[in-house]
């Protein structure tokens, strides 16, 4: 696919499935997150694969926190258990801060941003299916702790990629004109 059809025409995925995103396919993805602008070369993100059983298990210890707070209906707990099973590839993306002068926390977190935005259009110019997701397992500690996150460690998405189980839903009716405005140079 050309990447102006992907950039202006990707769409998320949520309904997704196997077979595994190939070694290769993988290598396209994080190359494209890579490419994500970097203020002052501070390398901010860090990306976390989770495939095969290590979802189930990550899932596993996210619903171990979450019934130890609440009690959980059969419905709940199902969905919690299985969250992370929604595509054959879930990429945790993390911003890792540090302190800089010129460089603040938000700007390093766009940088991650940027990067699982590389990846949603590389996974669409491929024929791939991709959601960005984040929710109550962001904050969860257990799931932090599983994955070796410290405290400067922001989880800035979890990103599902598989192949859609579906058509790609229709592009939502955007003008331009609602969105974007020339500031000709006159002060109010
Ligand atoms: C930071 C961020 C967090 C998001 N978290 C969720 C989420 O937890 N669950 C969800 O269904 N969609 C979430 N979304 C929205 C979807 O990724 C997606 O953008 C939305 O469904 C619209 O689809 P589109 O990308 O095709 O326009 C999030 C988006 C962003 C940017």
């Amino acid at each position: 696919m050309d990447a102006i059809e992907a950039l202006t025409e990707r769409v998320s995925i949520a309904q997704l499935t196997g077979p595994d995103i190939t070694a290769s396919q993988k290598e396209i993805l994080f190359k494209a997150a890579l490419r994500a602008p970097d203020h002052a070369f501070m390398r901010p993100s860090r990306y976390i694969t989770l495939e095969g059983d290590a979802r189930a298990r990550l899932s596993e210890i996210f619903y171990s926190q979450q019934a130890g707070r609440e009690v959980l209906s059969p419905e709940k707990a199902k969905k919690v258990k299985t969250m992370l099973l929604r595509a054959p590839l879930v990429v945790v993306a993390v911003t890792h801060l540090e302190e800089h002068p010129k460089v603040p926390r938000d700007e390093q977190i766009l940088s991650t941003g940027a990067g699982v935005q590389n990846m949603l259009n590389a996974a669409f110019a491929m024929g791939l299916g991709a959601i960005w997701r984040t929710g109550a397992m962001v904050d969860c500690h257990a799931v932090r702790k599983a994955l070796g996150l410290g405290k400067y460690d922001v989880i800035t998405a979890f990103l599902y990629v598989g192949h859609p189980n579906k058509s790609p839903k229709p592009l939502p009716d955007m003008p331009l004109s609602d969105y974007v405005t020339e500031w000709t140079g006159e002060t109010s």
